[in-house]
């Protein structure tokens, strides 16, 4: 598990095809604890996958530092789409993380038996649907153990019962291997349904407008009618029904 402290001092992205120069963060500070999962709450194109990709160090035009506690995280990152290698197979796409040989092939098996497609080992992602996809996708960010756990909408353009499922999926994997998560989704009551701590961002540049301790039982964070009491309670309702609601 990983204690972070983020601090961007500046990141802008250029203007690109007739869109402006955009500044995305200025002077932003945001400590994660170890174990900690949270939300990264907000609004489409506010900066939150450019926040993701700056942690895991596949953005490093920014002035600032990200800063862990103890040695460097092993990070997995769940991407929005599941990006599954299409010639491989649903095994190979998971062991691709692992070094190679036979205890690899079995780390990877019993993961995927975990995340309930053991029988689809070797069938190809064209033959999944987008619920099994993304399944693999995190059997694959849950197979190398990882301290650090970075989702960006992991579970969106799925249909309720199917994200509601792999929210399960998800809560289940991490008491079995417990990480410290990033989850970025623009949907609250996801965010309450998965959180220990919810983190709304708002504005450009990026500022954070609420910072919400999340203490629900697990028959609370099933119950539609209890998330959106707490939601209402904390200030995070939102005014429209989201897709993908708990
Ligand atoms: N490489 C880039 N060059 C120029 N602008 C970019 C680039 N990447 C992202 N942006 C812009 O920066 C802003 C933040 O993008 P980002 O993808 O981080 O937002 P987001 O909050 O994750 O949104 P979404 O929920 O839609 O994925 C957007 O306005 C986007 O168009």
């Amino acid at each position: 598990m990983s204690a972070i402290g983020i601090h961007i001092m500046g990141k802008q992205f250029p203007a690109r095809a007739g869109a402006p120069a955009r500044e995305i963060f200025r002077d932003f500070r945001l400590d994660v604890a170890a174990g900690e999962f949270l939300v990264l709450l907000g609004a489409s194109g506010l900066g939150k996958t450019t926040l993701l990709n700056i942690i895991a160090g596949l953005d490093a035009e920014y002035r600032g530092a990200i800063r862990f506690a103890g040695a460097p995280p092993r990070i997995a990152y769940a991407f929005q789409s599941p990006r599954l290698l299409p010639w491989r197979t649903v095994l190979e796409n998971v062991a691709l993380v692992l070094p190679s040989g036979t205890e690899g092939q079995e780390a990877a098996r019993a993961m995927l038996a975990d995340v309930g497609l053991a029988e689809l080992a070797d069938a190809y992602p064209e033959r999944l649907s987008l619920g099994q996809q993304r399944r693999v996708a995190l059997a694959r960010a849950f197979v190398m153990r990882p301290d650090l756990l970075l989702m960006d909408e992991p579970f969106v353009s799925l249909d309720t019962a199917s994200a509601r499922r792999l929210r399960d999926l998800l809560r289940r994997l991490i008491i079995q291997h417990p990480a410290t998560v990033l989850f970025v989704t623009h949907d609250s009551r996801e965010a309450a349904a998965l959180a220990s701590r919810i983190v709304r961002l708002e504005g450009t540049p990026v500022h954070i407008a609420r910072d919400v301790r999340v203490e629900l039982g697990v028959t609370e964070r099933g119950s539609p009618a209890r998330l959106q009491a707490f939601l209402s309670d904390a200030g995070l309702a939102e005014p429209e029904a989201l897709s993908g609601g708990a």
